[in-house]
């Protein structure tokens, strides 16, 4: 393990337009496994500007003392440290209030999410084996795909170390209502800083249920122009996968994304009220186990589902049709472990 000197600036802290000011509660430590990958380290810089933050601990198999020197020179508050190996997972995730997985291989064209399973499933069930152990209580935030199944995976990790709380594992899915906000408020030539549009379900082609009619602003779509809207918003994954033709999957707007969400858990951590995203999670709204729906976040994660709303017929069809799709994702994730048991 390797550290950086603390370094301390003063008053308000200018992020994205938007003035944070400093308070007790803003005394973070977060984690970020696989931080040196595509997503790892765009979404390390952004961390590193988050005065909630004071200690940022970035851990991967590969490349973090060259990350973590790198991002150490920013003058932020935030203390970087860098950790390699699994030998020093142990210092990474102790004290953690938060930590988030983008660890694992991503898409190549032709792929489904499904298909990096085989890769995926096991280095997300072993980086969840070391957070139930030495950091039981924080804040998981799963990226890593097939996130309809790896969440699944991280649960039950928990639950075989008896410390599984709903409350805080997290599929972030948190891109898909950044994607559903930017097609519809620029089709609709509106500002995409004060639209919303809830987005449901899964983190994988029909499980992704834009819920248009529950947009704020509201708008609305003649039908073909909703179904098209709908389907790229699906797709839009894929999209980026064919456009890197090889060289990967989203990696700058899912670190945007992941941030996004951190922030609003930090917030709702430190005690502030109203914080509502959406997210996969354990879920008792569906037939499906697992279901992301807007949550209220609080200090101990979830505070209240806050569940489907009122859906149109179109939306109704939508969530009909992710529910198998769903069910089958889970359960490969639940019969995953128990065919491939953690060595505790
Ligand atoms: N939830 C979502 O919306 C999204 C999820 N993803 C997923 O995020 C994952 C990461 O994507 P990228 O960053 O583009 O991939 P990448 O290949 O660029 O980076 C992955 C990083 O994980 C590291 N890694 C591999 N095994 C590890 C282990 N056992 N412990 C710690 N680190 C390990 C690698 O060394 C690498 O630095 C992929 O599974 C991708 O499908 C990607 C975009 C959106
Ligand atoms: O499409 C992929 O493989 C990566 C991902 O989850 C996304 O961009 O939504």
């Amino acid at each position: 393990m390797f550290s950086f000197a603390r370094r301390q600036i003063s008053g308000q802290f200018l992020k994205l337009g938007k003035n944070f000011s400093f308070s007790s509660a803003n005394n973070a430590k977060v984690a970020v496994l696989g931080a040196s990958g595509g997503i790892g380290q765009p979404f390390s810089l952004l961390l590193k500007l988050n005065p909630h933050i004071t200690q940022l601990a970035l851990y991967d198999i590969v490349h973090t003392p060259g990350v973590a020197a790198d991002l150490s020179h920013c003058s932020t508050n935030a203390v970087v440290t860098g950790h390699m190996g699994p030998e020093q997972l142990k210092d990474a995730l102790t004290g953690c209030d938060v930590v988030t997985i983008p660890a694992g291989v991503p898409r190549k064209p032709g792929m489904t999410r499904d298909d990096l399973f085989n890769t995926n499933a096991s280095i997300v069930r072993d980086l969840a084996n070391a957070c139930a152990k030495y950091c039981p209580k924080a804040m998981i935030c799963v990226i890593a795909n097939p996130v309809n199944s790896t969440v699944p995976i991280t649960c039950e990790v928990f639950k075989a170390h008896g410390v599984f709380d709903p409350r805080r594992i997290f599929g972030v899915t948190t891109l898909d209502i950044v994607r559903a906000n930017t097609f519809i408020a620029q089709a609709k030539g509106l500002d995409v800083a004060h639209f919303n549009c809830p987005v449901v379900g899964g983190h994988s082609g029909i499980t992704i249920i834009p819920l248009i009619s529950q947009c704020n602003p509201p708008v609305s779509f003649p039908q073909e122009e909703r179904a098209a809207i709908t389907t790229r918003i699906q797709n839009a994954g894929t999209e980026v996968v064919e456009a890197k033709a090889g060289a990967g999957s989203a990696t700058l707007s899912m670190a945007f994304a992941a941030d996004k969400f951190v922030t609003s858990l930090l917030q709702a951590l430190s005690g502030e009220d109203g914080v509502v995203e959406c997210a996969f999670v354990a879920s008792e709204e569906t037939e499906a186990k697992y279901f992301s729906t807007p949550l209220l976040l609080g200090k101990n994660g979830v505070e209240k589902n806050l569940g489907l709303g009122k859906l149109s017929e179109f939306e109704i069809g939508l969530v009909k049709n992710a529910i198998p799709e769903l069910q089958k994702n889970i359960k490969k994730g639940e019969e995953f472990l128990l065919k491939n048991p953690v060595q505790n």
